[in-house]
């Protein structure tokens, strides 16, 4: 199992109000696989990908990433591990706005290990034409190809994507989710994402639905769908 977690629990205290967030999250993945997280508003997503990533951290629980227990890290090896081995994708896109496409995926390419080359990257998302562009001078969707280019230059082992279509149009949606799709085969890169929209599980290989804190269903998917044949 590349992504083995058990008993992850996690609150958060505002004054005196302790909200458990998570109570107990146990979930499990593949090296390769694309995993997609549904649930409602304020159910705890984010927040079990941010302890995922290594940008939180869990209360108690064991969260192992490709053999590697993460909540245990000291503070200066969780840096390692989010800056080397993770990709972020956020829904709004977080690009620098006054460096260019080009710029803006060498910012991070200069700090990697084992970068991937920029252009190939780049034409990997279709933007290579863009590449001297200022994100301002892009739409929605291609923004959010130079983040995901931004995030698989570093070539990490897992890709997080917190609704990476949230705030784009149908036709853009799925044209990111195919382009998703084709990073996962084309580098082997295990995908975790979260998203409101139920129609998207059906190109994910596993999809855990939560709940106030929960995992109340993990299905494996027998048939992936490719992204361009998914319709809500
Ligand atoms: N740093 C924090 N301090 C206090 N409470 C927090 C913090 N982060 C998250 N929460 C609370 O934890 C709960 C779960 O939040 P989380 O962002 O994980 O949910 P979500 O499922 O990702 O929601 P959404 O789909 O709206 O992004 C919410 O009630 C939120 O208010």
């Amino acid at each position: 199992m590349f992504i083995d977690i058990s008993n992850l629990k996690k609150s958060y205290t505002t004054g005196v109000v302790k909200t458990e967030v998570l109570k107990g999250i146990g979930m499990k993945l593949d090296k390769g696989e694309i995993g997609v997280i549904l649930g409602p508003s304020g159910s705890g997503k984010s927040t079990l990908m941010n302890i995922i990533g290594g940008i939180d951290r869990g209360d108690s629980g064991r969260i192992i990433v490709d053999g590697v227990e993460i909540n245990n890290l000291k503070d200066d090896k969780m840096t390692d591990y989010r800056r080397g081995d993770i990709g972020f994708v956020f829904q709004f896109y977080n690009l620098v706005p006054n460096l260019t496409v080009g710029e803006n995926i060498e910012v991070v390419s200069n700090i990697s290990k084992s970068p991937l080359n920029i252009d190939e990257v780049l034409a990997a998302v279709e933007m290579k034409d863009k590449k001297g562009r200022f994100p301002r001078e892009l739409s929605g969707g291609e923004q959010q190809r130079v983040s995901i280019a931004r995030a698989i230059v570093k070539n990490p082992k897992l890709l997080l994507c917190d609704e990476p279509t949230g705030a784009l149009d149908f036709v853009t949606s799925r044209a990111i989710l195919q382009l998703l799709q084709q990073v996962n085969k084309k580098y082997g890169t295990t995908i975790l994402m979260i998203t409101h929209n139920a129609a998207i599980a059906a190109m994910a290989n596993r999809v855990f639905k939560v709940r106030s804190g929960e995992i109340v269903e993990a299905a494996v998917n027998q048939v992936i769908v490719p992204a361009e044949r998914i319709e809500w």
